[in-house]
C-alpha cells in the first residue's frame, strides 16, 4: 500500500549502501570501542556485518523486532527474539560497551524500544530521517520525512522508460 506521506523515493544501490557502511565505520572507530554489536533485524544485518569488518568485531548478537507489515505503513511493533542477557551484561551491564546498529531510523519507535533493553548502549544507523535523528547517537545521511529509502535488497532490476515521449509517435 502507497503511503502518501512519503512520495518521494531515495533509491540505494547495493554500492551505495556498502560505501555508506563504510562511512559509519570509519565515524564511528573514532567515537569509542566496543566489545560487541547488536544488529536490529533484519534491516540492520547488512551494515552490521561491513562494520564489524571494519571494526574487527566479532561477538555479534540479534534482536529481533517487525513493525512495517506491509512496506510502507507501520504496524504495530513486535519483539520477536530480545537481547541474549550476555549481551546485556557485558562491561558494567545495561548494554555499555554494546554498538547497536540498524539500517534507518524512522519515526525512532524501533529504537526507543531498544534503548529501553540497553540504555547505555551506543546506536547507530546509516540513513536518518528527521523525527528519529534524536534517538540515534551516529548516523551517515539524512533524507526528509517524506522520503521512502528503497534498499538494494528489495529491489530488482527494470526498464526505465526515456522522459520525453516517443517523438515518431
Ligand atoms: O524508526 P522506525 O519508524 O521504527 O523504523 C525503522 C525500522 O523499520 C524498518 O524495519 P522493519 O520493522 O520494517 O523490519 P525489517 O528490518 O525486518 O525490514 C527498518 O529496518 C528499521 O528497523
Ligand atoms: O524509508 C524506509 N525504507 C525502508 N524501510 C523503512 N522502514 C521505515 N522507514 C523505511
Ligand atoms: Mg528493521
Amino acid at each position: 500500500m502507497e503511503n502518501p506521506a512519503q512520495n518521494k523515493a531515495f533509491p540505494v544501490s547495493w554500492d551505495m549502501f556498502h560505501r555508506d557502511s563504510r562511512a559509519l565505520a570509519w565515524r564511528l572507530s573514532s567515537e569509542g570501542e566496543w566489545k560487541a554489536i547488536v544488529c536490529i533485524t533484519r534491516g540492520g544485518l547488512v551494515p552490521a556485518g561491513i562494520v564489524a569488518r571494519e571494526l574487527g568485531i566479532r561477538t555479534i548478537e540479534t534482536v529481533c523486532i517487525a513493525s512495517y507489515h506491509d512496506y510502507e505503513n507501520q504496524g504495530e511493533l513486535k519483539v520477536i527474539k530480545p537481547v541474549d542477557p550476555k549481551v546485556v551484561d557485558l562491561e558494567a551491564g545495561e548494554g555499555s560497551g554494546v554498538l547497536v546498529i540498524d539500517d534507518l531510523v524512522d519515526t525512532g519507535k524501533t529504537i526507543k524500544v531498544v534503548r529501553e533493553m540497553l540504555p547505555k548502549a551506543h546506536y547507530a544507523t546509516v540513513y536518518a530521517k528527521p523525527v528519529g535523528v534524536p534517538m540515534v547517537d551516529t548516523f551517515i545521511t539524512e533524507v526528509s520525512q517524506d522520503t521512502w529509502i528503497y534498499f538494494p535488497w528489495d529491489m530488482g532490476w527494470q526498464f526505465q522508460p526515456p522522459l520525453a515521449k516517443d517523438s515518431a509517435g
